[in-house]
Protein backbone atom coordinates (compact mmCIF):
# COMPACT_ATOMS: atom_id res chain seq x y z
CA UNK A 1 0.00 0.00 0.00
CA UNK A 2 1.16 3.77 -0.98
CA UNK A 3 2.21 5.62 2.45
CA UNK A 4 -1.46 7.77 1.33
CA UNK A 5 -3.86 4.66 1.07
CA UNK A 6 -2.57 3.58 4.62
CA UNK A 7 -3.86 7.04 5.70
CA UNK A 8 -6.90 6.69 4.11
CA UNK A 9 -7.60 3.12 5.00
CA UNK A 10 -6.94 4.96 8.76
CA UNK A 11 -9.54 7.55 8.02
CA UNK A 12 -11.93 4.93 7.64
CA UNK A 13 -11.03 2.60 10.23
CA UNK A 14 -11.24 5.95 12.39
CA UNK A 15 -15.10 6.33 10.76
CA UNK A 16 -16.12 2.61 12.52
CA UNK A 17 -13.73 3.02 15.67
CA UNK A 18 -15.79 6.45 16.43
CA UNK A 19 -19.43 4.84 14.96
CA UNK A 20 -18.57 1.87 17.81
CA UNK A 21 -17.46 4.16 20.52
CA UNK A 22 -20.76 6.14 20.09
CA UNK A 23 -23.06 2.98 20.29
CA UNK A 24 -21.19 1.37 22.56
CA UNK A 25 -19.83 -0.92 19.82
CA UNK A 26 -16.57 -3.05 19.48
CA UNK A 27 -13.25 -1.72 21.30
CA UNK A 28 -10.55 -0.35 18.63
CA UNK A 29 -8.21 -2.99 18.88
CA UNK A 30 -11.17 -5.53 17.50
CA UNK A 31 -12.11 -3.69 14.86
CA UNK A 32 -8.75 -3.13 13.59
CA UNK A 33 -8.20 -6.80 14.15
CA UNK A 34 -11.12 -7.68 11.98
CA UNK A 35 -10.25 -5.54 9.25
CA UNK A 36 -6.72 -6.94 9.05
CA UNK A 37 -8.19 -10.54 9.03
CA UNK A 38 -10.93 -9.81 6.33
CA UNK A 39 -8.27 -7.72 4.28
CA UNK A 40 -5.09 -10.38 3.46
CA UNK A 41 -3.48 -7.82 0.79
CA UNK A 42 -2.66 -5.74 3.42
CA UNK A 43 1.04 -7.18 4.49
CA UNK A 44 2.43 -6.75 8.20
CA UNK A 45 4.14 -3.64 7.20
CA UNK A 46 1.12 -2.03 6.17
CA UNK A 47 -0.94 -3.43 9.25
CA UNK A 48 1.95 -1.88 11.53
CA UNK A 49 1.67 1.74 10.07
CA UNK A 50 -1.93 1.93 9.96
CA UNK A 51 -2.35 0.91 13.84
CA UNK A 52 0.55 3.25 14.39
CA UNK A 53 -1.50 5.67 12.25
CA UNK A 54 -4.97 4.59 14.00
CA UNK A 55 -4.10 4.78 17.15
CA UNK A 56 -1.43 8.00 16.93
CA UNK A 57 -5.24 10.06 16.12
CA UNK A 58 -6.95 8.63 18.66
CA UNK A 59 -4.81 9.78 21.05
CA UNK A 60 -4.43 13.17 19.09
CA UNK A 61 -8.08 13.64 19.75
CA UNK A 62 -8.88 14.82 23.01
CA UNK A 63 -13.16 14.61 23.00
CA UNK A 64 -14.63 12.38 20.27
CA UNK A 65 -13.66 13.83 16.40
CA UNK A 66 -16.83 14.12 13.89
CA UNK A 67 -15.52 11.60 11.55
CA UNK A 68 -12.30 10.12 11.12
CA UNK A 69 -11.00 12.58 8.86
CA UNK A 70 -11.39 15.35 10.94
CA UNK A 71 -9.23 12.77 13.36
CA UNK A 72 -6.42 12.52 11.01
CA UNK A 73 -6.35 15.91 10.08
CA UNK A 74 -5.69 16.50 13.40
CA UNK A 75 -3.17 14.28 13.35
CA UNK A 76 -1.69 16.33 10.87
CA UNK A 77 -0.89 19.23 13.31
CA UNK A 78 1.35 17.54 15.06
CA UNK A 79 2.93 14.81 12.69
CA UNK A 80 4.49 17.06 9.90
CA UNK A 81 4.43 13.74 7.89
CA UNK A 82 0.84 13.37 7.35
CA UNK A 83 -0.50 16.36 5.17
CA UNK A 84 1.44 15.76 2.45
CA UNK A 85 -0.63 12.79 1.84
CA UNK A 86 -4.02 14.74 1.17
CA UNK A 87 -3.05 14.75 -1.96
CA UNK A 88 -6.40 13.26 -3.98
CA UNK A 89 -3.86 10.31 -5.25
CA UNK A 90 -5.28 6.71 -6.30
CA UNK A 91 -6.80 5.13 -2.58
CA UNK A 92 -5.37 8.24 -0.55
CA UNK A 93 -7.13 10.84 1.22
CA UNK A 94 -8.99 13.65 -0.84
CA UNK A 95 -6.77 17.25 -0.96
CA UNK A 96 -7.97 19.46 2.01
CA UNK A 97 -10.99 21.71 1.44
CA UNK A 98 -10.52 25.52 1.97
CA UNK A 99 -12.22 25.66 5.52
CA UNK A 100 -11.79 22.04 6.47
CA UNK A 101 -11.49 21.61 9.95
CA UNK A 102 -9.29 19.20 12.05
CA UNK A 103 -11.04 17.92 15.48
CA UNK A 104 -10.26 19.37 18.61
CA UNK A 105 -6.45 17.75 20.69
CA UNK A 106 -6.35 17.79 24.26
CA UNK A 107 -6.09 14.75 26.55
CA UNK A 108 -9.79 14.53 27.41
CA UNK A 109 -13.31 15.79 26.75
CA UNK A 110 -13.03 19.15 28.72
CA UNK A 111 -15.48 17.78 31.52
CA UNK A 112 -13.38 14.51 32.21
CA UNK A 113 -9.77 17.00 32.03
CA UNK A 114 -12.07 18.66 34.93
CA UNK A 115 -12.70 15.56 37.23
CA UNK A 116 -9.22 14.56 36.64
CA UNK A 117 -7.85 17.71 37.88
CA UNK A 118 -10.00 17.59 40.89
CA UNK A 119 -8.14 14.08 41.66
CA UNK A 120 -4.75 15.64 41.16
CA UNK A 121 -4.29 14.63 37.72
CA UNK A 122 -3.15 17.59 35.54
CA UNK A 123 -0.61 18.49 33.08
CA UNK A 124 2.62 15.56 33.30
CA UNK A 125 0.24 13.27 34.89
CA UNK A 126 -2.25 13.50 32.19
CA UNK A 127 0.04 14.02 29.16
CA UNK A 128 1.30 10.04 30.72
CA UNK A 129 -1.89 8.74 30.53
CA UNK A 130 -1.80 9.02 26.73
CA UNK A 131 2.09 7.54 26.52
CA UNK A 132 2.88 4.10 24.53
CA UNK A 133 2.36 1.37 27.35
CA UNK A 134 4.84 -0.76 27.78
CA UNK A 135 4.44 -4.94 27.89
CA UNK A 136 4.43 -6.58 31.24
CA UNK A 137 4.68 -10.43 32.28
CA UNK A 138 4.04 -12.03 35.48
CA UNK A 139 6.44 -15.19 35.99
CA UNK A 140 4.11 -18.02 36.97
CA UNK A 141 5.11 -19.21 40.27
CA UNK A 142 3.26 -22.52 40.15
CA UNK A 143 5.21 -23.24 36.35
CA UNK A 144 8.60 -21.11 36.66
CA UNK A 145 10.75 -18.72 38.54
CA UNK A 146 11.85 -15.16 37.42
CA UNK A 147 15.61 -15.63 38.42
CA UNK A 148 15.84 -19.14 35.86
CA UNK A 149 13.46 -18.58 33.39
CA UNK A 150 14.83 -18.40 30.13
CA UNK A 151 13.27 -16.16 27.25
CA UNK A 152 13.58 -15.87 23.61
CA UNK A 153 13.99 -11.80 24.03
CA UNK A 154 15.78 -9.71 26.82
CA UNK A 155 13.19 -9.26 29.82
CA UNK A 156 14.14 -6.64 32.19
CA UNK A 157 12.75 -7.14 36.19
CA UNK A 158 9.87 -5.20 37.58
CA UNK A 159 9.36 -3.79 40.89
CA UNK A 160 6.50 -6.70 41.17
CA UNK A 161 7.82 -9.34 42.74
CA UNK A 162 7.26 -11.88 39.85
CA UNK A 163 7.31 -9.42 37.01
CA UNK A 164 8.97 -8.97 34.05
CA UNK A 165 9.34 -6.03 31.35
CA UNK A 166 9.62 -6.71 27.19
CA UNK A 167 10.21 -4.48 24.41
CA UNK A 168 5.93 -3.33 23.59
CA UNK A 169 4.89 -5.72 20.47
CA UNK A 170 7.12 -8.36 21.54
CA UNK A 171 5.32 -11.48 20.29
CA UNK A 172 5.55 -13.55 23.78
CA UNK A 173 2.01 -15.11 22.78
CA UNK A 174 4.37 -17.16 20.16
CA UNK A 175 6.91 -17.86 23.05
CA UNK A 176 7.03 -21.30 24.44
CA UNK A 177 7.17 -20.00 28.13
CA UNK A 178 3.27 -18.44 27.36
CA UNK A 179 1.87 -21.87 25.62
CA UNK A 180 3.33 -23.99 28.50
CA UNK A 181 1.97 -21.44 30.92
CA UNK A 182 4.92 -20.48 32.51
CA UNK A 183 4.08 -16.77 32.05
CA UNK A 184 1.42 -14.29 31.66
CA UNK A 185 0.82 -10.73 30.03
CA UNK A 186 -0.39 -8.33 32.81
CA UNK A 187 0.62 -4.84 33.55
CA UNK A 188 2.71 -4.22 36.82
CA UNK A 189 0.05 -2.62 38.17
CA UNK A 190 -2.25 -5.24 38.25
CA UNK A 191 0.25 -7.75 39.62
CA UNK A 192 0.54 -4.92 42.74
CA UNK A 193 -2.85 -5.01 42.85
CA UNK A 194 -3.14 -8.90 43.23
CA UNK A 195 -0.27 -8.32 46.09
CA UNK A 196 -2.47 -6.56 47.61
CA UNK A 197 -4.69 -9.23 48.77
CA UNK A 198 -1.88 -11.07 50.41
CA UNK A 199 -3.70 -14.03 49.64
CA UNK A 200 -2.02 -17.58 51.37
CA UNK A 201 -2.20 -20.76 50.74
CA UNK A 202 -5.29 -22.58 52.60
CA UNK A 203 -7.68 -19.41 52.42
CA UNK A 204 -10.78 -18.91 50.96
CA UNK A 205 -10.33 -16.17 48.42
CA UNK A 206 -13.28 -14.68 46.24
CA UNK A 207 -12.78 -12.71 43.28
CA UNK A 208 -15.70 -11.19 43.04
CA UNK A 209 -15.39 -9.80 40.10
CA UNK A 210 -12.75 -11.85 37.89
CA UNK A 211 -13.51 -11.28 34.69
CA UNK A 212 -11.36 -13.51 32.01
CA UNK A 213 -9.18 -14.26 35.34
CA UNK A 214 -5.96 -12.38 35.25
CA UNK A 215 -6.10 -11.82 38.64
CA UNK A 216 -7.61 -14.93 39.53
CA UNK A 217 -4.73 -16.61 38.21
CA UNK A 218 -2.21 -14.55 40.01
CA UNK A 219 -3.82 -15.72 43.02
CA UNK A 220 -3.80 -19.07 42.53
CA UNK A 221 -0.10 -18.94 42.10
CA UNK A 222 -0.17 -17.12 45.46
CA UNK A 223 -2.05 -19.54 47.20
CA UNK A 224 0.38 -22.46 45.54
CA UNK A 225 -3.44 -23.83 44.23
CA UNK A 226 -4.53 -24.74 47.95
CA UNK A 227 -7.10 -23.54 49.62
CA UNK A 228 -10.29 -22.25 47.61
CA UNK A 229 -10.23 -19.69 44.95
CA UNK A 230 -13.93 -18.61 44.13
CA UNK A 231 -13.98 -16.51 40.16
CA UNK A 232 -17.29 -14.67 40.07
CA UNK A 233 -18.69 -12.37 37.34
CA UNK A 234 -21.84 -11.36 35.75
CA UNK A 235 -20.51 -11.88 32.15
CA UNK A 236 -20.69 -15.26 30.78
CA UNK A 237 -18.02 -14.93 27.99
CA UNK A 238 -15.51 -12.96 30.17
CA UNK A 239 -15.49 -15.82 33.00
CA UNK A 240 -15.53 -18.43 30.22
CA UNK A 241 -12.38 -17.50 28.90
CA UNK A 242 -10.67 -18.43 32.68
CA UNK A 243 -10.84 -22.17 32.34
CA UNK A 244 -9.00 -22.56 29.36
CA UNK A 245 -5.94 -19.98 31.01
CA UNK A 246 -6.41 -21.83 34.62
CA UNK A 247 -5.70 -25.42 32.26
CA UNK A 248 -2.73 -23.43 30.83
CA UNK A 249 -1.52 -21.98 34.01
CA UNK A 250 -1.51 -25.16 35.98
CA UNK A 251 -4.15 -23.51 38.70
CA UNK A 252 -6.25 -26.38 39.78
CA UNK A 253 -8.20 -24.82 43.19
CA UNK A 254 -10.67 -22.10 41.18
CA UNK A 255 -13.84 -22.65 40.88
CA UNK A 256 -15.83 -20.10 38.66
CA UNK A 257 -19.58 -18.74 39.39
CA UNK A 258 -21.66 -17.03 36.71
CA UNK A 259 -23.23 -14.28 38.66
CA UNK A 260 -27.04 -12.88 38.31
CA UNK A 261 -26.46 -8.97 38.51
CA UNK A 262 -28.53 -7.52 41.90
CA UNK A 263 -29.12 -11.61 42.73
CA UNK A 264 -25.18 -11.91 43.13
CA UNK A 265 -25.60 -13.64 46.79
CA UNK A 266 -27.79 -16.25 45.43
CA UNK A 267 -24.73 -17.95 43.74
CA UNK A 268 -22.72 -16.85 46.79
CA UNK A 269 -24.82 -18.05 49.48
CA UNK A 270 -21.98 -21.02 50.72
CA UNK A 271 -19.54 -18.38 50.74
CA UNK A 272 -21.21 -15.91 52.99
CA UNK A 273 -19.12 -14.75 56.01
CA UNK A 274 -16.35 -17.82 55.21
CA UNK A 275 -14.02 -15.17 53.14
CA UNK A 276 -10.20 -14.88 54.08
CA UNK A 277 -10.16 -11.92 51.62
CA UNK A 278 -12.73 -10.54 48.87
CA UNK A 279 -11.08 -8.81 45.90
CA UNK A 280 -13.29 -6.39 44.49
CA UNK A 281 -11.10 -5.36 40.82
CA UNK A 282 -14.40 -3.65 39.84
CA UNK A 283 -16.00 -2.07 36.98
CA UNK A 284 -14.76 1.32 36.58
CA UNK A 285 -14.23 4.33 34.06
CA UNK A 286 -10.58 2.81 33.12
CA UNK A 287 -9.02 5.92 33.21
CA UNK A 288 -6.07 4.41 34.20
CA UNK A 289 -5.63 2.42 30.85
CA UNK A 290 -5.60 5.11 28.11
CA UNK A 291 -2.21 4.25 27.28
CA UNK A 292 -3.98 1.04 25.95
CA UNK A 293 -7.30 1.95 25.61
CA UNK A 294 -7.52 5.79 24.08
CA UNK A 295 -10.83 5.52 22.55
CA UNK A 296 -12.29 5.17 26.16
CA UNK A 297 -12.19 8.64 26.45
CA UNK A 298 -14.77 8.76 23.77
CA UNK A 299 -17.12 6.39 25.71
CA UNK A 300 -17.88 7.70 29.12
CA UNK A 301 -20.28 10.30 29.60
CA UNK A 302 -21.02 11.49 33.44
CA UNK A 303 -24.01 9.33 33.22
CA UNK A 304 -22.11 6.01 32.62
CA UNK A 305 -19.87 7.70 35.64
CA UNK A 306 -22.64 7.76 37.62
CA UNK A 307 -23.89 4.17 36.62
CA UNK A 308 -19.64 2.95 37.25
CA UNK A 309 -19.99 4.54 41.09
CA UNK A 310 -23.32 2.88 41.65
CA UNK A 311 -21.94 -0.62 40.86
CA UNK A 312 -19.07 0.01 43.15
CA UNK A 313 -20.32 1.03 46.31
CA UNK A 314 -22.77 -1.94 45.92
CA UNK A 315 -20.04 -4.48 45.31
CA UNK A 316 -17.94 -3.20 47.99
CA UNK A 317 -21.41 -3.39 50.60
CA UNK A 318 -21.73 -6.87 48.64
CA UNK A 319 -18.18 -8.07 49.74
CA UNK A 320 -18.98 -7.20 53.79
CA UNK A 321 -21.36 -10.13 53.94
CA UNK A 322 -18.93 -12.33 51.73
CA UNK A 323 -16.05 -12.12 54.31
CA UNK A 324 -15.49 -13.20 57.84
CA UNK A 325 -15.23 -11.33 60.61
CA UNK A 326 -11.05 -10.03 60.77
CA UNK A 327 -11.24 -11.08 56.87
CA UNK A 328 -9.65 -8.55 53.97
CA UNK A 329 -11.80 -6.63 51.81
CA UNK A 330 -9.54 -5.59 48.70
CA UNK A 331 -10.92 -2.43 46.72
CA UNK A 332 -9.10 -2.37 43.07
CA UNK A 333 -10.47 0.43 40.33
CA UNK A 334 -8.37 1.04 37.22
CA UNK A 335 -9.27 4.47 37.14
CA UNK A 336 -7.16 8.13 38.38
CA UNK A 337 -11.07 9.94 39.64
CA UNK A 338 -11.21 10.32 43.62
CA UNK A 339 -15.07 9.36 43.20
CA UNK A 340 -13.86 5.69 41.60
CA UNK A 341 -11.01 5.37 44.24
CA UNK A 342 -10.10 7.11 47.55
CA UNK A 343 -13.58 8.76 47.50
CA UNK A 344 -15.90 5.92 47.09
CA UNK A 345 -13.26 4.07 49.46
CA UNK A 346 -13.87 6.78 52.63
CA UNK A 347 -17.91 6.58 51.65
CA UNK A 348 -17.56 2.74 52.61
CA UNK A 349 -15.43 2.98 55.49
CA UNK A 350 -18.49 5.58 56.36
CA UNK A 351 -21.26 3.32 55.90
CA UNK A 352 -19.35 0.31 58.04
CA UNK A 353 -18.28 1.18 61.04
CA UNK A 354 -16.77 -2.15 61.98
CA UNK A 355 -14.48 -1.39 59.57
CA UNK A 356 -11.27 -0.68 59.50
CA UNK A 357 -8.54 0.88 56.58
CA UNK A 358 -5.22 -1.84 56.73
CA UNK A 359 -2.49 -0.21 55.44
CA UNK A 360 -0.80 -1.90 52.39
CA UNK A 361 3.11 -1.44 52.05
CA UNK A 362 3.63 -2.24 47.90
CA UNK A 363 6.52 -1.32 46.41
CA UNK A 364 5.05 1.06 44.05
CA UNK A 365 2.91 3.55 44.48
CA UNK A 366 1.73 7.01 46.45
CA UNK A 367 -0.74 7.61 48.82
CA UNK A 368 -3.46 8.54 48.31
CA UNK A 369 -6.86 8.67 50.89
CA UNK A 370 -6.93 5.56 52.73
CA UNK A 371 -5.38 3.69 50.00
CA UNK A 372 -2.60 3.93 47.29
CA UNK A 373 -2.85 5.34 43.80
CA UNK A 374 -0.67 3.87 41.12
CA UNK A 375 0.04 6.13 37.85
CA UNK A 376 1.54 5.80 34.62
CA UNK A 377 3.49 9.26 35.32
CA UNK A 378 4.88 8.32 38.30
CA UNK A 379 4.98 4.61 38.42
CA UNK A 380 5.11 3.64 34.91
CA UNK A 381 2.00 1.12 35.52
CA UNK A 382 -1.58 1.86 34.42
CA UNK A 383 -3.21 3.59 36.25
CA UNK A 384 -5.01 2.23 39.60
CA UNK A 385 -6.86 3.00 43.16
CA UNK A 386 -5.72 0.14 45.98
CA UNK A 387 -7.19 0.32 49.21
CA UNK A 388 -7.90 -2.64 51.86
CA UNK A 389 -10.05 -2.72 54.44
CA UNK A 390 -10.06 -5.65 57.56
C1 LIG B 1 -12.20 -4.52 35.81
S1 LIG B 1 -13.12 -5.83 35.16
C2 LIG B 1 -12.37 -7.23 35.92
C3 LIG B 1 -11.06 -7.64 35.31
C4 LIG B 1 -10.49 -8.93 35.87
N1 LIG B 1 -10.49 -8.97 37.30
C5 LIG B 1 -9.08 -9.18 35.36
O1 LIG B 1 -8.11 -9.04 36.12
O2 LIG B 1 -8.95 -9.52 34.19
C6 LIG B 1 -14.62 -5.70 36.04
C7 LIG B 1 -15.54 -6.89 35.93
O3 LIG B 1 -16.69 -6.68 36.77
C8 LIG B 1 -17.73 -7.43 36.23
N2 LIG B 1 -19.00 -7.04 36.88
C9 LIG B 1 -19.84 -6.04 36.58
N3 LIG B 1 -20.88 -6.04 37.41
C10 LIG B 1 -20.70 -7.06 38.29
C11 LIG B 1 -21.45 -7.58 39.39
N4 LIG B 1 -22.59 -7.03 39.75
N5 LIG B 1 -20.96 -8.64 40.06
C12 LIG B 1 -19.77 -9.20 39.68
N6 LIG B 1 -19.04 -8.76 38.65
C13 LIG B 1 -19.50 -7.70 37.96
C14 LIG B 1 -17.64 -7.13 34.76
O4 LIG B 1 -18.32 -8.10 34.00
C15 LIG B 1 -16.12 -7.15 34.54
O5 LIG B 1 -15.68 -8.41 34.10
Amino acid sequence: MTPAARVQTSIELLDSIIEAARNKGAPADRILAEWFRNNRFAGSKDRRAIRELVFAAIRACGPMPVSGRSAMLRLGEVDENIPALFDGSNYGPAAVRDGESAAPGGAAPEWLKQRLAASDIAGPETDALLERAPLDLRVNTLKADRATLELPAPASTTAAPNGLRVEPGTPVEQWPAFRDGAIEVQDTGSQLACMAVAAQPGETVIDLCAGGGGKTLALAAAMDNLGRLIASDTDRNRLSRLAPRAERAGATNIQTILLNPAQELDALADFTGQADAVLIDAPCSGTGTWRRNPEARWRLDEKELARLTNIQSYLLDLAVKLVKPGGRIVYVTCSLLDEEGAGQFDAFLGRHSGLRPKELTLPLGRPRGKGIRLSPFHDGTDGFFIACAE
